[in-house]
């Protein structure tokens, strides 16, 4: 088991596949640096050799200030489509950049970071780094051209190849339980158990049951001996499904099994070994949860020996359109239920909306125009008209054919809307849409709808 810093080419050093700078070749990006300008620490300096750097006391970071004032995990910065943003991971002393305290903010050549008794400046470097990307545009069900899908892409790969463990990293519904699963299935492993255990699902005595298994009459309730997920996943992977919930007292056993490969059921006196990849999965920044006490910090490093974060879907809206193909083939929507609901009008709207729910809110959304024949505002916008639907475009259709079709669809959506908001006063609803009152009457008799 690794417990080492990883290798520069190490794809753990990759993490987070994020937009390049400056509209360079996809996944180039400016290099940056930092340097300790005042404190104990003058000279100290930094270089950035992927799109993101961690900064703290802890040796395991990219940039390690060793010194008190640091907290173990300081801060991050990562690059993106904006420069390079710093994060705070809620140190205890904060970061001050140019003389204002922030959570984040996006940092200008030469900005001054206070960190605790240091003072880091920032630059950026001349050259530029190449963030690997996959060739593939497909990762089991993933799909994704962008940039920051592919760069996952490239790490799941990677990972799948080898036996380390993983941690996926993500906010709700960005994949990763699909990455999980997808990762199993291209490992030698693939032939054997894939198990998820979800950290948040049960109580603490029952998880610890559920992942290492009980003896009979370990605790009330245990009438039966039980082999936990551990066991049950023999030569398999096991998936840890929201591992920053697991609970305190869990931690150092999960650690226990990520050192030694053995496992002992609740009750029992005796260790077995047992042959289980892993892979964890958090919507919560791991490092943050160290720094507030809520995760062990040998832990999350025994976890994270490659890290991957799946990015959001709106830091790679290019991908939309492909991702909600998938989607709605995966729902069975016909091809004309296709080109209605990913129109370019009504793509151009959803690109618009941020997707706080990732692909997951994507997926209920498309369902839920599936089911009423519409595509309204994902935001719940009422202004969004049903009829920005679009129409199907048939091209086995002659143009004046289709074209009459399509004015014929849009008149009658225009009109049934203007007459059900009017109440059906066809004056009140004549004045509104600036229409002569008889061709408006002559409109609705043709299309038959009640006046
Ligand atoms: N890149 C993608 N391409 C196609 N489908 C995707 C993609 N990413 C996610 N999905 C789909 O989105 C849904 C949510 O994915 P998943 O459950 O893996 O997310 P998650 O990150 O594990 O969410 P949570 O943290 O809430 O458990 C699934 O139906 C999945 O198939």
């Amino acid at each position: 088991m690794q417990d080492k810093p990883p290798h520069p080419e190490d794809p753990a050093r990759q993490t987070l596949p994020h937009a390049q700078l400056g509209g360079q070749e996809p996944g180039r990006f400016r290099r940056f640096r930092l340097t300790v300008v005042e404190g104990t620490m003058v000279g100290a300096t930094w270089e950035s050799s992927a799109d993101r750097g961690s900064v703290g006391s802890h040796p395991r970071n990219d940039f390690v200030l060793d010194e008190p004032t640091i907290s173990r995990f300081h801060c991050e910065l990562q690059a993106g489509p904006e420069g390079v943003t710093v994060r705070d991971m809620s140190s205890l002393n904060g970061v001050i950049v140019d003389g204002v305290r922030v959570k984040e903010a996006i940092l200008r050549g030469g900005s001054l970071l206070h960190l605790g008794a240091l003072v880091v400046r920032f630059d950026f470097s001349p050259e530029s780094n190449q963030l690997r990307i996959s060739e593939q545009t497909r990762f089991g069900t993933l799909v994704g051209t962008s940039v920051a899908m592919r760069a996952a892409f490239y790490l799941l790969e990677k990972a799948a190849a080898s036996d380390a463990t993983v941690l996926l990293e993500g906010e709700t519904g960005t994949g990763k339980s699909q990455a999980a699963q997808a990762l199993h299935e291209a490992s030698p492993r693939k032939d054997r158990p894939f198990l998820v255990v979800d950290c948040t699902a049960l109580p603490s005595q029952l998880l610890e049951s559920e992942l290492f298994g009980h003896e009979r009459g370990a605790f009330t309730g245990a009438v039966s001996r039980r082999v936990g997920a551990f066991e049950e996943a023999a030569g398999g992977t096991i998936f840890l499904d929201e591992v920053g919930e697991l609970p305190a007292e869990l931690q150092p056993k999960l650690l226990h099994v990520l050192q030694d490969r053995q496992v002992r059921r609740v009750g029992s006196n005796v260790w077995q070994k047992v042959n289980v990849r892993i892979i964890a999965a958090t919507h919560r920044n791991l490092r943050w949860l160290v720094n507030t006490g809520g995760f062990r910090a040998d832990l999350f490093y025994r976890l994270a020996v490659v890290r991957i974060v799946m990015p959001g879907l709106r830091q790679r809206l290019e991908d939309l359109r492909e991702v909600a193909l998938a989607v709605l083939a995966s729902l069975g929507a016909s091809e004309e239920q296709r080109h209605a609901l990913l129109s370019p009008e009504v793509l151009t709207r959803l690109q618009q909306w941020a997707w706080p729910g990732n692909v997951r809110e994507l997926r209920n959304y498309l369902e839920r125009c599936m089911v009423f024949e519409e595509a309204p505002s994902p935001s719940g916008d009422t202004n969004w008209s049903p009829s920005a639907t679009g129409f199907p475009v048939d091209l086995s259709v002659p143009f004046t054919e289709a074209r009459r079709q399509a004015l014929m669809d849009f008149e009658h959506r225009y009109l049934s809307l203007l007459m059900e908001t009017h109440q059906g006063h066809q004056t009140q609803a004549a004045t509104a849409a600036r229409m002569d009152r008889v061709y408006l009457y002559r409109l609705l008799r043709r299309h038959g709808i009640k006046r």
